[in-house]
């Protein structure tokens, strides 16, 4: 039984998603996938490259039903959702902050966000239109737009891929920034093993197709301890469980 006051985790047990090929050929993407992410905990999902990350966060928006198995979200995240994805897909003749406010509920449009845009250093771009942006600056606006809706659990697929890695680090502290002002259970796909141990409470490594869980990598130790040395110490323990995962 879980204690009292404490909410209840994300909780994954898909046990089978296969897709069937162009050629008719079945392939097996996830097979045996469980773990949990407890409410108010950063998790990264870690693993190669298609493992069937982005399968499994498909599930989880509810957008791929076609699956055996179950999950539930945490406490307060049924209908509270966000995700961001790569592709920040926001409304080219809509400026940054039109496109922001357009996914709040119509009574919450009106919001005070000075929060948001000045976290993420958006302050000055708000009339700017998405044309307009560089490719990171168009990712933060997807990162504020997902804020902005207060979500109980967010999804994120590698939001910082491609980037370069100074911008790309950059974005890394201002979404620890908004998340810690907002304490919201997420769960991020990424490969990239230092971006994980930079942001996470807790790694899910996933073996290649199909994936399952090989292991959880918890790190206890509060974000603001993690200066270089300790965090070359962590990839170390990391490397001892998972020498391979690079
Ligand atoms: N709609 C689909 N039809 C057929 N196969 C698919 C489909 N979607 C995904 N797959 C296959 O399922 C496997 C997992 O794909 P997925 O995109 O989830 O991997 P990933 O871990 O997110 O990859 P990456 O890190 O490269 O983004 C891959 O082999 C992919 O080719």
């Amino acid at each position: 039984m879980r204690p009292v006051g404490v909410g209840a985790p994300l909780s994954v047990d898909i046990e089978e998603k296969t897709f069937n090929s162009a050629e008719g050929v079945t392939i097996a993407a996830l097979s045996n996938l469980s773990f949990e992410v407890r409410p108010g905990e950063f998790a990264c999902l870690l693993g190669p490259s298609g493992c069937g990350k982005t399968t499994t966060l498909r599930i989880l928006l509810g957008l791929d039903r076609d699956f055996a198995g179950s999950f539930s979200l945490p406490e307060g995240g049924a209908d509270r959702v966000a995700a961001v994805f790569q592709e920040p897909t926001l409304l080219p003749w809509r400026t940054v902050e039109q496109n922001i406010r357009l996914a709040l509920p119509k009574e919450r449009r009106n919001a005070d966000l000075e929060w948001l845009f000045s976290s993420l250093g958006l302050g000055s771009m708000r009339t700017l239109f998405p044309g307009e942006l560089s490719v990171g600056l168009a990712r933060r606006v997807a990162i504020a737009r997902a804020f902005a809706t207060e979500p109980a659990m967010l999804f994120l697929d590698e939001p910082f891929v491609s980037l370069d890695e100074a911008t790309a680090e950059r974005l890394r502290y201002m979404l620890l920034s908004v998340w810690s002002s907002r304490p919201t259970t997420v769960l991020m796909v990424t490969h990239n093993l230092r971006e994980a141990i930079m942001l996470s409470d807790r790694i899910v490594v996933l073996s290649p197709r199909p994936a399952h869980v090989r292991g959880i990598f918890d790190i206890k130790l509060p974000r603001q301890y993690r200066n270089p040395q300790i965090m070359s110490d962590l990839l170390r323990s990391f490397h001892v469980r998972f020498p391979d995962v690079n």
